[in-house]
């Protein structure tokens, strides 16, 4: 049985973006660069004020305190064409306005007092003191290398204060999920001794919230292999297909059972990890499929310790594998196989360093564990026995977050 990072690799070598597109600004978030992008404009357009007061000659402040004419009032948005500053004269002016001819200073109010159309200065100043100049933030024409990075808030202000408003990106790649098991039942159905599909809105969630990804739910099979044929014939149509469950060694396993039917090329099949081993990924057609094991903490990790990385490149991401960190255990942990563990961890981040607690219980089925905890602490294969309270794992967090932010 092959390794998760070999697994990893087999799915990265697979992924590539799929194409280019041109898009809105407004609906950009979280869509990934692909082409450069240049500034239509200077930013700031002209030489402005930083501060609200007046516009003088440098030269006219030698000696403080020094005492000019006010010529005028200029206001952000207001033209200055025409207007000058002569020698011992000055403009008030307020933050944004552009600096009007001769000046090449501004002191803010509060350094200075005003009577009778006068106004005295009283404090130094610098040369160019409060002067913001055309083009310091981007010159026209500047190119903005942002290709293979995802759009954020911070980008989109960069990009659309340049005039831009359409960008080229990759394309987004078309998802579809298909739950399997005649046990399960839809979200909100009370059937008794039914399971609720979790695993459904769990990867759907995931992609929105880390990708702005929208995956389409294809819905329940039941174990009957016409029944997921038929859906698969739908899912056809989508660039990843997901399934869960159904893909172990069971009677039922449906996944398992028409894998030849529908002519699934499995590139590999089952990982030595723990959540997740029956975890395969194979091709079909033009469609790439990711089969989960069903318990649902195998499904969260394999969709986040390999589905995400395979969309990031997908979508044309230049970083997409995780980084670990690295914690100290606050309680010892148990390892009895010889497969690479992941075990559920809640991170916390305490004097410049990062500490982790092992959920309790670390089965497969446990949903509260990930509910509860924000990373998968890996535990290599070769460790057996116990890893010691105060030992440093390898933890990759699902939920980073959570260690930054806290209460008042
Ligand atoms: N003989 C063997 N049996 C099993 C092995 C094995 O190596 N040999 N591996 C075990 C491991 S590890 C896992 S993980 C599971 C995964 O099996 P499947 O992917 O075939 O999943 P199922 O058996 O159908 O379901 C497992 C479990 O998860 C629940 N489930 C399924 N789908 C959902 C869903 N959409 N939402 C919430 N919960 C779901 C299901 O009811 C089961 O309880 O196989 C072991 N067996
Ligand atoms: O790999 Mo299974 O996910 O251990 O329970």
């Amino acid at each position: 049985m092959i390794t998760p990072f070999e697994a990893l690799d087999i799915i990265l070598n697979n992924m590539k973006p799929l194409g280019k597109q041109k898009i809105s600004i407004f609906e950009a978030d979280k869509r990934v660069v692909a082409d450069y992008i240049y500034s239509k404009l200077d930013l700031p357009p002209q030489d402005n004020s930083a501060m609200d007061g007046y516009a003088i000659r440098f030269k006219d402040i030698q000696q403080i305190p020094a005492k000019l004419k006010i010529k005028g009032t200029i206001k952000a948005g207001d033209s200055i064409d025409g207007l000058s500053v002569g020698e011992n004269e000055c403009f008030r002016i307020m933050t944004g306005a552009f600096i009007p001819k001769g000046a090449d200073c501004v002191v803010e109010f509060e350094a200075a007092k005003e009577e009778n159309g006068y106004v005295e200065i009283l404090k130094q100043k610098k040369l160019y003191a409060n002067i913001r100049f055309k083009g310091e933030d981007i010159e026209k024409n500047a190119r903005i290398d942002l290709i293979g990075e995802h759009l954020n808030p911070y980008r989109l202000a960069r990009i659309v204060s340049t005039g831009n408003i359409f960008i080229d990106v990759y394309t987004k790649p078309r998802i579809c999920i298909i739950a399997t098991g005649n046990e399960l039942v839809y979200a909100g159905d009370t059937t008794p001794f039914a399971t609720i599909d979790s695993n459904s809105l769990f990867v759907k969630s995931l992609l929105k919230e880390e990708l702005n990804l929208d995956i389409d739910y294809l819905g329940i099979s039941t174990d009957s292999q016409e029944d997921l044929k038929n859906l698969m014939e739908t899912a056809l149509n989508y660039d990843i297909i997901i399934t869960t469950a159904g893909i172990s060694f069971g009677d039922y396993d449906v996944v398992t059972n028409i894998e030849k039917q529908i002519g699934i090329e499995w590139l590999f099949k089952y990982v030595k990890q723990k959540p997740g081993k029956p975890f395969a990924f194979g091709k079909i057609k033009d469609s790439f499929i990711f089969s989960f094991p069903g318990n649902p903490v195998s499904t969260a990790f394999c969709s986040f310790f390999y589905l995400l990385p395979a969309l990031k490149k997908m979508m044309g991401l230049k970083k997409y594998l995780h980084i670990p960190i690295k914690a100290k255990l606050k309680k010892s942990m148990v390892k009895r196989n010889d497969r690479v563990h992941f075990n559920r961890v809640k991170v916390e981040f305490k004097n410049d360093n990062f500490y982790a607690t092992p959920f309790e219980t670390q089965g497969s089925n446990i949903i509260e564990s990930i509910a509860q905890c924000n990373g998968f602490a890996m535990v290599e294969s070769f460790r057996l026995g116990e890893i010691a309270k105060g030992e440093e794992v390898d933890v990759f967090m699902y939920d980073f977050k959570s260690i930054f932010e806290k209460r008042r």
